[in-house]
Parts: C-alpha cells; sequence; structure tokens
C-alpha cells in the first residue's frame, strides 16, 4: 500500500516535498468527485488486503491454473460484494481493482447491455434478473473466424420456422464459426448471437439473438452446439485469463421470443417488421462499451506513467563531470520530453472520457424521446477517441517499458503485461482503422454539405466556421503566446477543417466517390486523426476553464493541458505547416514552450502521478512502488521465480551434465 506506515521509508519524500499543488484536492480533480476518490480508495484497499486477489505470480502460472485462477478471482469478488451489500458503483471498482481480464467483463460489460438496449420489456424483465444474479452467465458472439470488422459479412443464419415457432440457428461454413468472444470458451451458460435472420425465404440481415449453449446442471455443452477455447494469446499472464472462445451451431432451435426484438420483431407467424428506428442501433452495445475504453484508456496510460515517474525519480545514471551523486534519469531532458507528455495524455484522456460519458448518456436520453439527431455525432465521437487514445495508450506503455531501462523488461516492472493485456483494445470493439475511416467519411460528408449552407453541429460545429479558418495566420509571435488556450484550440481547428477539406477536394477528383475514398485512404485515416485531437484538446481546454478548487490545482490542469496541445504540435507539425496554419518559426516557438513547461512540470511529477491513488496492488510493479524502494524488491523478486527453487536447474543431468563432461575429455586430450 502507501507509504507512512511503522518502519516505512519514503524513498520519494523529496519529491513529493517539492510538490506546488494540494495532491489531495488534484486527487478529486482526477476522479471527479470526493466520493469517487472515496469509494475508489476503499475498494482499492479491500481488494489489495484480500490475499485471494493476489497477482504477483500471475505472470508465472501456466494457462489452465491461471484459468482456475480467474474463475477463484471472479467468485470470491461476487462473494464479497453480496456479502457487504456493495453498490453497483462500488461492484464495478471492486472488479477493476481484482484487475484480472475474465468472463464477468464481458457478461456485464456486453451482455447485460446488450439485452438492455435490444430487449423489449418483457425480455429484459424475463432475462435481466437471471444475469443479475449469476444464474446465467453470458457473453457477446459477434466475431467469426472469417468476418470480424464487417459486420454485414457475417454468415451465421437463424431461420425462422413457424412450424415449431423456432429460429434454427446454424453455422454453414467454418468461416462462420464464432471466433474471439470473451468469456465463450468454457465459462458463459448463454450468449447474445449475431446472425442472419431469415424468414419466408428473404435475408433481413444481422439481428442479435439469446442463445443458450451450456446445460444448467453439469455445464457441459447442449446438444448441437461445438465449444472451445481458440488458444493462448501474446504476452504471460495478460489477456489469457480470458476464455476467448469458438462456437459452432449445428441446427440448434430456439424459440421465437429470444430473438432481441426491440428494434424489429418477427411474428408467430414469420412476417419481418421493423420499428421505425435507425438499423444503426444494432450496434449500440459497441457504442456503449468503445465509450468505456476510453475511460479505460487513461486508466492504463495513467499506470504505466506512474511506473514509470517514480522509478525515473529514484533512478540514478551518470553524474556531473565535476564528480558528486549521479543525476536522477527524471532530471534529463530527454527523459522528460518522452515521459511528460504521456503524463498529460493520461489527464487529457481522462477529462475527455468524462465528457465522452456524459455525451452518450445525453445521447441515450435522446434516443429514448425517438430522438435520432445526435447518432451519428455518437457514432464519430465514440469511435475516433475510441481510436486515437487506445492507439496512443497502447505506444505510451511500451514507451514507459522503455523508459524504465533493462528492469521494465522485467515481468516484475508490471508494464510488459500491462502492454500485453492493453494491446488488444486497438483491435476490439473495432478495428481502430476502421473506426477512423468510419470518422473520416462522416467529416467528408459535412465538408460536402458546407456548400450547401448546412450548418454542422456538436463537435463539427467548427467547421461551419470554414471562411475563417481556411485563410486564419496564427498570431503567435513568441513563445509564451503560446499559452494561450485561444491560439492553440484556433490552429487546431484550422488544422483540421484544412486537412478535411483537401481530403475531400482530391476524393472529388478521383473518377468516383468511391474510388477516391478508396485511394485517399491513408489521408483520410490523418483527417479523422486531426478532428479527434482537436476534440481532446478543446475539452481539456474547457476542463481547465472551470471551478477547479485546491491550491495550486488549475495550475498543474493548466500545464498538463499545454503540454498536451503542444507535444501534438510539435509531433504533427509536417501538418500544420503544410496546410499553412502556422509558419516555421512559430513551430520552433512552440517546441521551446514545450522545453519550459517540461521544466515547471519536473517537481510536480511524482506528486501527479501519487493523484492517481493507486494502490501498490493495483500497479503491481516493482518499479512504480509508492515508496520508492526499489532494490530490494526487485531483487527479493528475483528468487520467487520457480527457475530460482533450485540451484541446479531440472534439465542438468540430461543436457548440461553430459555437455560439460564431453569438453572436459575432449580438454584433456
Ligand atoms: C493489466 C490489465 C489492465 C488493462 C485494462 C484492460 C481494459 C479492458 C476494458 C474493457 C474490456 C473490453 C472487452 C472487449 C471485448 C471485445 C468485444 C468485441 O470486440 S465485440 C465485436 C466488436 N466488433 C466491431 O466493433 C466491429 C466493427 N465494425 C462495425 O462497427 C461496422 O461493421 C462498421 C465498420 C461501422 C460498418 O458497418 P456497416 O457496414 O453496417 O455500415 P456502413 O455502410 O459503414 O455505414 C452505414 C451508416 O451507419 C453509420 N454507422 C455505422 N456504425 C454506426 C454506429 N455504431 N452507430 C451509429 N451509426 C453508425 C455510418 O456512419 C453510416 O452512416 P451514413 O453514412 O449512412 O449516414
Ligand atoms: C482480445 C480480443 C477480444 C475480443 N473479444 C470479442 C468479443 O467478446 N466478442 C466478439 O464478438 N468479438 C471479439 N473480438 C473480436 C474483435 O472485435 C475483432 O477482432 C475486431 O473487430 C477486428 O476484426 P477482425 O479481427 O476481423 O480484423 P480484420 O478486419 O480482419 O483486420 C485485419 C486488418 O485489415 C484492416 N482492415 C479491415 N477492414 C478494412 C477496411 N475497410 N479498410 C482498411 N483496412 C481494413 C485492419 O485495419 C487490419 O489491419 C475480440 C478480439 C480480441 C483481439
Amino acid at each position: 500500500m502507501e507509504a507512512g506506515g511503522a518502519g516505512e521509508v519514503d524513498h520519494l519524500a523529496g519529491e513529493r516535498a517539492t510538490a506546488q499543488f494540494d495532491v489531495d484536492h488534484m486527487k478529486v480533480a482526477w476522479a471527479g468527485s470526493r466520493h469517487a476518490v472515496d469509494v475508489a480508495d476503499r475498494m482499492a484497499r479491500l481488494v489489495a488486503s484480500d490475499p485471494v486477489f493476489r497477482k504477483d505470480n500471475r505472470t508465472m502460472l501456466p494457462r489452465k491454473e491461471l484459468f482456475k485462477d480467474t474463475l477463484r478471482k471472479a467468485a470470491h469478488a461476487w462473494k464479497r460484494i453480496v456479502e457487504l451489500r456493495l453498490t453497483e458503483e462500488e461492484a464495478n471498482l471492486l472488479r477493476l481493482y481484482v484487475d484480472q481480464p475474465g468472463y464477468v467483463d464481458l457478461h456485464w460489460g456486453m451482455f447485460v447491455p446488450a439485452i438492455k438496449g435490444q430487449g423489449t420489456e418483457e425480455q429484459q424483465k424475463k432475462w435481466l434478473p437471471l444475469a443479475y444474479k449469476f444464474q446465467i452467465i453470458g457473453c457477446y458472439a459477434q466475431t467469426e473466424l472469417g468476418h470480424g470488422s464487417n459486420v454485414q459479412g457475417l454468415e451465421t443464419t437463424a431461420t425462422f420456422d413457424p412450424k415449431t415457432d423456432e429460429f434454427v440457428m446454424h453455422s454453414p461454413t467454418l468461416t462462420s464459426s464464432k471466433w474471439w468472444p470473451g468469456g465463450l470458451g468454457k465459462a458463459s451458460t448463454h450468449a447474445v448471437v449475431y446472425a442472419r435472420l431469415i424468414t419466408e425465404g428473404k435475408d433481413y440481415g444481422i439481428h442479435g439473438f439469446i442463445v443458450q449453449l451450456r446445460s444448467l446442471e453439469d455445464h457441459s455443452p447442449l446438444p448441437g452446439v461445438t465449444l472451445g477455447d481458440i488458444g493462448g494469446k501474446f504476452g504471460s499472464g495478460a489477456y489469457n485469463s480470458m476464455d476467448n472462445g469458438v462456437l459452432r451451431f449445428d441446427h440448434v432451435r430456439i424459440p421465437r421470443d429470444q430473438m432481441l426484438m426491440r428494434l424489429s420483431q418477427v411474428t408467430k407467424e414469420g412476417k419481418y417488421v421493423h420499428s421505425n428506428v435507425p438499423k444503426q442501433l444494432l450496434y449500440g452495445t459497441m457504442v456503449f462499451v468503445r465509450q468505456t475504453i476510453v475511460a479505460d484508456a487513461s486508466k492504463a496510460l495513467s499506470r504505466a506513467t506512474c511506473i514509470a515517474v517514480r522509478y525515473s525519480a529514484m533512478r540514478k545514471q551518470f553524474g556531473p563531470q565535476t564528480g558528486g551523486p549521479e543525476t536522477q534519469v527524471l532530471n534529463y531532458k530527454t527523459q522528460q520530453s518522452r515521459l511528460f507528455p504521456l503524463l498529460a495524455s493520461a489527464y487529457a484522456f481522462r477529462f475527455v472520457g468524462e465528457w465522452l460519458k456524459w455525451l452518450y448518456t445525453d445521447v441515450t436520453h435522446k434516443l429514448e424521446a425517438k430522438d435520432f439527431s445526435t447518432l451519428q455525432e455518437a457514432h464519430a465521437c465514440t469511435a475516433g477517441l475510441k481510436a486515437v487514445t487506445t492507439s496512443a495508450t497502447a505506444d505510451g506503455i511500451e514507451e514507459c517499458r522503455k523508459l524504465c531501462g533493462g528492469h521494465g523488461y522485467l515481468n516484475s516492472s508490471g508494464l510488459p503485461e500491462l502492454f500485453a493485456t492493453y494491446v488488444p483494445a486497438c483491435t476490439y470493439e473495432g478495428d481502430n482503422v476502421v473506426l477512423l475511416l468510419q470518422v473520416a467519411r462522416i467529416l467528408m460528408k459535412t465538408v460536402s454539405q458546407l456548400a450547401s449552407g448546412k450548418q454542422p453541429v456538436g463537435t463539427m460545429a467548427y467547421m461551419g466556421n470554414v471562411q475563417y479558418l481556411m485563410q486564419c495566420k496564427c498570431g503567435v509571435n513568441t513563445a509564451e503566446d503560446w499559452l494561450s488556450p485561444a491560439a492553440i484550440r484556433e490552429v487546431f481547428e484550422a488544422r483540421a477543417l484544412r486537412m478535411a477539406v483537401n481530403c475531400a477536394q482530391n476524393i472529388n477528383r478521383a473518377p468516383s466517390q468511391e474510388e477516391g475514398l478508396y485511394e485517399l485512404s491513408p489521408d483520410l485515416l490523418e483527417v479523422a486523426v486531426a478532428h479527434i485531437q482537436l476534440i481532446i484538446v478543446t475539452k481539456f481546454i474547457e476542463k481547465v476553464e472551470q471551478d477547479i478548487p485546491g491550491e495550486g490545482v488549475k495550475e498543474q490542469l493548466r500545464n498538463l493541458c499545454n503540454v498536451y496541445a503542444l507535444y501534438l504540435v510539435h509531433k504533427h507539425l509536417g501538418d500544420f505547416l503544410s496546410t499553412g496554419c502556422m509558419t516555421a518559426r512559430q513551430g520552433a516557438l512552440a517546441n521551446q514552450q514545450l522545453g519550459k513547461l517540461y521544466a515547471q512540470l519536473r517537481p510536480n511529477a511524482v506528486a501527479l502521478v501519487d493523484a492517481f491513488n493507486y494502490t501498490d496492488h493495483y500497479l503491481g510493479s516493482v518499479l512504480g512502488r509508492y515508496d520508492g524502494n526499489v532494490y530490494p524488491a526487485l531483487y527479493d523478486e528475483a528468487w520467487k521465480d520457480p527457475l530460482n527453487d533450485s540451484p541446479v536447474p531440472d534439465g542438468y543431468r540430461e543436457h548440461l551434465r553430459p555437455l560439460l563432461k564431453q569438453q572436459l575429455k575432449l580438454s584433456r586430450l
């Protein structure tokens, strides 16, 4: 846990003493409220103090043991949730701090939301109480061996048989096997299965169905159902705790009322009826999960930066030419220029995640009132932010590993496992490239409508300011001028809009729209990224403009916001220059200001990661320990490896001894 107990020495106390802000209030700004800090703190400590939830040996467990350990932890977590009568908020946090991917993530994260979003009231009344009490375990079975990104290309069929009032679920080809769903392989008893609905001889496309897969008596697969795990995945521990599965149906019958019928229905006679709602609502569960993934990006990146900042503050290498103590690696400007933008990104993703949650809730209320006008905005924001934040987070975790030098490569640093667990977020819930192309298409549509005078709304409203943004000139003359939120906002808006307009013009020159979109797809990706980065920067600026209590807290957040924005200017300078939004000199001034901001951030760095309020258990890293006492922990940890169980390794007699004896004989010749 944290320092302060009897006999503990805080090796980072000097770092903590230089902080220029109230860490306790920063915890509130990070978590969202005092209540959020307190609940999270209580749940994190509850998990950390329970031996069942230990995870220090996780990367050393063989797959079967790891999976059993996951089942044990999930069951124990549920027992604690029931015994302590935890609220939904507390239960979610408890599961978060258990920090082991498992079937429960899909049960609560996708199966339940799919029924809530796509089931009728009657269906919800029947299925949700069973799911809430874990009398059934569910997963989300959409992806197939042959198709994942292209949902409309799925092959599984659900053919209605009016004679028996049933659907017949079938996997007609090998490529139609469901492949990847988490929790499917070994744990789930039920799934929401996405399949092509066929009735009266006509294919009505993809729909969701609740299908029982395993017996509730002995957990064996039901007749006609083939089930299994799809095999080991990248990294030690990591996502291998999850039973991503394969599923095939051989003419499995389910009652008609197990089709999720909120959006469309099939009558007893087999007639297909589509409610008067957009068909994209079928994708609602994915939109919901993409929104939660943005919030998770800030958690994963903040963990990695917490480890790298604390370790960089205690690690020393080289010293001044004149002699004296070695230098903390955090004092190297190169270390700061690699690490501080990641720290700033963690904060940026936290606040944009908070805003996205608000947007999602707002859109949901509108949908309930049959107002579908904000559906496109919700799709573009969730898809784009999911793509940009997960890619940056995965890259950022790997950068943090390198920032920790050789020790970062040890499993005990926590970083290899964090990376291996996190990196599939770039693929699941929509491959990031596929999602960015969705955003770009919407941007191209918006640009094409500008000429007709249609005013864009929401996060695209800035595009309506086209006359000004296409010709404005950045007014920055000194490095300090870059501290103006208005100057930052304007260059990001101008860059995003000009890139979008340029791309739209190039598409229009192609023989057809389709060909243009295809040929220019690499440029379209960059257009989408520029637009999404503008959203993140804007939401960070808006956050800093709010009333934020606590001495120095607002100043630190403003500093982080500027670091985030100017780092992006530096990284994407080519975009800003080629679109004529700013000059090379202004680019150099931005970089100069960035260097000053890093220097201001330096004395606050350790306190800024303390504000995440992570326990040592959750961090799971000897390098990121709160007390900074890294070396004894690294040394002790090494001896726990099974390879050190005996001084002479297994295999010595068969493979080392004969070799060594042979060398001995040869040397005697
Ligand atoms: C140590 C440990 C710590 C680490 C922390 C770990 C954190 C873990 C966190 C969470 C765990 C999560 C677990 C993840 C489990 C994963 C689950 C999955 O992956 S489920 C499967 C997901 N699959 C996908 O996402 C598929 C992606 N594909 C699609 O979404 C669609 O196929 C498509 C690409 C959008 C294309 O669809 P389609 O062909 O139907 O449409 P288009 O012709 O492109 O578009 C038609 C119009 O529809 C609009 N549209 C598209 N999608 C939507 C939408 N979702 N909402 C609203 N509108 C949409 C589109 O814009 C078009 O509009 P118009 O142009 O016609 O106006
Ligand atoms: C750990 C993990 C957990 C998962 N959990 C679930 C789950 O619970 N339930 C579930 O249903 N699914 C799950 N999935 C599946 C996941 O949703 C898909 O893998 C994902 O949607 C990507 O689809 P794909 O695998 O078909 O990739 P593909 O689409 O085959 O992508 C391969 C490559 O092609 C590119 N590409 C594809 N289409 C285009 C295009 N139009 N333009 C340009 N490039 C393109 C991609 O960018 C990528 O580089 C999971 C996947 C993983 C890795």
